[in-house]
């Protein structure tokens, strides 16, 4: 019968059939713009989880199937209590599916029933976001689609940071120029098409969720969308008075303006708001540990007043222990399998990601202040583990790099580890400052005529790109000649990123990188 069942799949609507792949799938949880969430139950151990289905016809637009990848690459190298997991990945003839952990409501609805939080829920709720954020940002991943629905709590009250499908990766130094997420939670410097940085974007995001919760609204509101990001660039909004001062200021702090003001994670972390009660105890023991192969869970909460939302009692059966009864799904991926039932799942495939992925695991590599803003990147044709903090870009160009950085390139076209291409060699390196660009230009130019520069004609329009000022630097010798390009890009009035590359000449293309790097060392001993 689960046989038939399953055979149904292929040849009618999957809303119709009772089963994909084990899964017996169940009521509607949710609907997004990309995908019908749906519940899915394990015809064996009764184990749930969430199906999220999005239309094969759909994933042919190269957006949308980028969109789905990026949320499946970085869910199943993710391992956070705050972050949601994904068990598996299927593919039936009308859908591809993500079996994903299974939560019991979202902050929209909890906010829906019971307007806004009191500020001891809040800060519970909250911590755990900020953990899960923290996470991603130490993993070089923004989300910049931080929203009340994508904030997913089971019924013991853990958050779990969901929907990675507008996420990115980050490299220092290194900023995105893609426009996303919700209006009402888009930061100013997104609104404007500035070059961003995913951290602070994100932070934006956290200070919209905790005025969401302690208020019940959000704070840019106004008649028309164009009036919302007016208010959101010039930062003009209130808190009620029925706000603490202190809630008050860590709001304030997270909705600055100008991005380089805004509160750090790990400032939020340490505000005397973020701090008032206990945090989870994973995070005070074992922070930044959650690479190990083996999840670890955060002690549940109870708090008694949110528990009434759910109608149980806070201490229920709603507790970690319990979940986690079950191992199979808990600790398995990737080793679970959809062939628990080899009739059942012998109509699914099980997509060949490793094949199609941007290759390389996200590195848990220092995190920008450790570097000091120097640029990394990563390649995406390194396939070892742990990963050299600084690579290189599979382009060092602005506008390709942005495209890289969005959601329009093609991860497709990126090579498999084992490539054996011959790759032109380029080379990015950023520096930040706060000086105006005249000045750090003038200094440039002084450091590198006593380095023995001859600096060539201003570079053409097709060069100049988006920058707005630019230095070609030539550097000879007996033995070798070295072009470098120092690009000014303006990040508003508080800082300027300065980009160095090598600009190779078609006569004489860089082969060895060698005296390149040498000539930046010695430039940066100057300058800094
Ligand atoms: N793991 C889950 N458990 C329970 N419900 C879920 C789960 N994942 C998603 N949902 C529900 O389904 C809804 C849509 O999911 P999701 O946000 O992932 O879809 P989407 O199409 O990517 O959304 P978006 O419109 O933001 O692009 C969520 O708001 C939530 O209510």
């Amino acid at each position: 019968m689960q046989t038939a069942a399953f055979s149904s799949v292929e040849t009618r609507n999957v809303d119709e059939a009772q089963f994909i792949g084990p899964w017996k799938l169940g009521r509607t949880l949710g609907e997004g713009n990309l995908a019908k969430v749906k519940l899915g139950i394990h015809w064996e151990t009764e184990e749930r989880v969430a199906l999220k289905m999005i239309r094969n016809a759909e994933m042919e637009d190269e957006c949308i199937w980028n969109h789905v990848l990026r949320e499946v690459m970085i869910l199943r190298k993710f391992q956070h209590p705050n972050i949601l997991s994904l068990y598996q990945v299927l593919r039936v003839p009308k859908y591809t599916v993500l079996a994903l952990e299974y939560m019991d409501t979202d902050l929209h609805s909890i906010l829906a029933k019971c307007k806004r939080l009191n500020e001891s829920v809040a800060r519970r709720i909250f911590q755990q976001v900020v953990f899960a954020v923290e996470y991603c940002h130490q993993n070089n991943v923004s989300h910049r689609d931080l929203k009340l629905e994508n904030i997913l709590l089971s019924k013991d009250f853990t958050v779990k940071l969901s929907d990675f499908s507008l996420s990115n990766f980050m490299y220092d130094g290194t900023f995105l120029r893609t426009s996303c997420g919700t209006p009402h939670y888009a930061a100013p410097e997104v609104i404007q098409g500035r070059y961003y940085d995913g951290c602070d974007v994100d932070i934006w995001g956290c200070g919209i969720l905790l005025y969401l919760m302690l208020t019940g609204e959000f704070p840019f509101e106004d008649v028309t969308i164009s009036n919302v990001l007016s208010r959101a660039c010039k930062g003009i909004y209130t808190v009620p008075s029925h706000v603490s001062t202190s809630a008050t200021d860590l709001i304030r702090r997270m909705l600055t303006v100008i991005p380089t003001s805004r509160i750090k994670i790990g400032e939020i972390i340490q505000h005397p708001w973020f701090i008032a009660d206990r945090l989870p105890s994973y995070h005070l023991s074992s922070h930044n540990s959650f690479s190990s192969p083996e999840k670890q869970h955060p002690v549940s909460y109870y708090p008694a007043e949110l528990a009434k939302l759910f109608g149980s009692s806070p201490n229920s059966t709603f507790n970690v222990q319990n979940k986690v009864s079950n191992p199979s799904l808990e600790f398995s991926y990737p080793q679970f399998s959809a062939s628990t039932n080899s009739d059942l799942s012998s109509s699914v495939e099980t997509l060949p990601f490793q094949g199609i992925f941007y290759a390389g695991s996200i590195p848990n590599s220092p995190t920008k202040s450790d570097t000091k803003g120097a640029s990394t990147a990563a390649t995406g044709y390194s396939n070892s583990s742990p990963q050299s903090h600084v690579s290189i870009l599979p382009t060092s160009l602005p506008s390709e790099h942005a495209t890289y950085m969005g959601n329009t390139y093609n991860f497709r076209k990126l090579q498999s580890p084992t490539s054996t291409r011959i790759r032109t060699f380029r080379w990015h390196f950023g520096i930040q400052s706060n000086k105006p660009p005249r000045q750090i230009l003038l200094q440039f130019c002084q450091s590198l005529q006593q380095l023995g520069a001859s600096f060539l004609p201003y570079s053409t329009e097709e060069f100049l790109r988006e920058s707005k000022y630019r230095i070609d630097a030539k550097f000879n010798s007996d033995n070798f000649v070295v072009y470098l390009a120092f690009e000014v890009f303006s990040l508003g009035s508080l800082a300027n990123i300065i980009d160095i590359r090598f600009s190779s000449n078609k006569a004489s293309p860089i082969n060895n990188p060698m005296p390149c790097f040498e000539v930046v060392k010695r430039f940066l001993q100057k300058i800094i």
